[in-house]
């Protein structure tokens, strides 16, 4: 079997492959593949190895040799899923590779965005504690977790390990209904809306998920409200995210993840760090200890084990 992998240095420094050389005959690796250099590195391969490099419908019609992609992510938004089933090529994500990783990040991101970690810090920073007429400075009201409700969207692996986090700091978690999903019973995200002091968002980026937190959205939220997407870009809408929180109507983002990555051209939430915000931005990092990456090594080594027909 040939296989290419696209983007290694995805996987960062530090990392073995040989769970994967010893799966295949040939394995070329490319640390970074530019999308119109996918076709020319691909050509002739069974399996593509990908992390986030896009594979998209044009791409996969050129690769007529093309029996396999392995991607080194649970979130599969890269793949052109659908033109991959029609030309029969197996697609295969790896799963729980991370779950302490990202979940600690998630719970990181909600008890910082809880106790306004990112006000204090700059008030700390800029010399406003020491000019405290008392001990301490409480200008930015917390929100203690204990008795307050968690709305989770996606009950899968992150989402359920979230709640379990949450729950040990005496939240009240409940899961959204899958939107789109004709049969759920569970009560849906705008249902839940007015009741949630924070939303954490689990599942895929697809067309029903494709900012599920819009304006509308936004606002039914309480004023005081808590949002944290640890899931991926573009499942809320950033632009109405932060005019509602510098107006006051949100309680505080944190995003690890944004639409565009890199953000080359930069990004509004980016440039508002600046400002006075309870807003965090973190550079897709939630999946990055060292655990996990070797993780998705061996899982994807599995992926390349099982027979094609799966
Ligand atoms: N920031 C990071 O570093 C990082 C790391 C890993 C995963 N992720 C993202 O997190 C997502 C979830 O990962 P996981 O391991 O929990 O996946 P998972 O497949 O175990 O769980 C996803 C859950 O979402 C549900 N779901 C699917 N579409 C939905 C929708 N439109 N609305 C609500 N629920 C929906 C599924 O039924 C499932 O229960 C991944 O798809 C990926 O995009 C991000
Ligand atoms: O989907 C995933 O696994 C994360 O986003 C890291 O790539």
């Amino acid at each position: 079997m040939h296989a290419v992998i696209l983007d290694a240095a995805s996987l960062g420094d530090g990392i073995d492959l040989s769970p994967i050389r010893e799966r295949v005959s040939r394995l070329e690796v490319h640390d970074f593949t530019d999308r119109d250099e996918a076709v020319a590195r691909l050509e002739g391969a069974e399996v593509a190895i990908v992390n986030k490099v896009v594979l998209d419908a044009e791409t996969l019609a050129a690769l007529p040799h093309l029996r396999l992609i392995c991607v080194l992510a649970t979130g599969t938004n890269n793949i052109a899923m659908d033109e991959a089933e029609r030309r029969g090529i197996a697609v295969r994500n790896v799963a729980a590779y991370g779950t302490a990783s990202v979940a600690q990040h998630t719970l990181m991101q909600l008890l910082a965005l809880a106790n306004r970690l990112p006000r204090y810090q700059r008030d700390v920073a800029e010399g406003r504690w020491g000019k405290s007429p008392f001990f301490c400075l409480m200008d930015h009201t917390t929100l203690q977790l204990e008795g307050k409700r968690l709305v989770i969207v996606g009950q899968g692996e992150l989402g359920t390990r979230v709640g379990e986090l949450a729950g040990a700091f005496g939240m009240e978690v409940v899961f959204a209904a899958r939107p789109g999903a004709e049969q759920d019973a569970r009560p849906t995200l705008a249902e839940l809306a007015p009741t949630a002091d924070v939303i954490s968002l689990h599942c895929p980026l697809t067309e029903a998920s494709r900012h599920l937190l819009d304006a509308d959205l936004l606002a039914r939220l309480k004023p005081s409200a808590l949002v944290v997407n640890c899931a991926r870009g573009g499942m809320i809408d950033e632009i109405a995210a932060l005019d509602a929180l510098r107006a006051g109507k949100l309680g505080g983002l944190a995003v690890d993840v944004l639409p565009e990555e890199p953000p080359r051209d930069g990004h509004p939430l980016i440039d508002a760090l600046s400002e006075p915000l309870n807003l965090i931005v973190t550079p897709h990092s939630a999946w990055i200890s060292p655990e996990a990456r070797q993780r998705i090594v061996e899982l994807t080594a599995d992926n390349l084990s099982r027979p094609l027909q799966d």
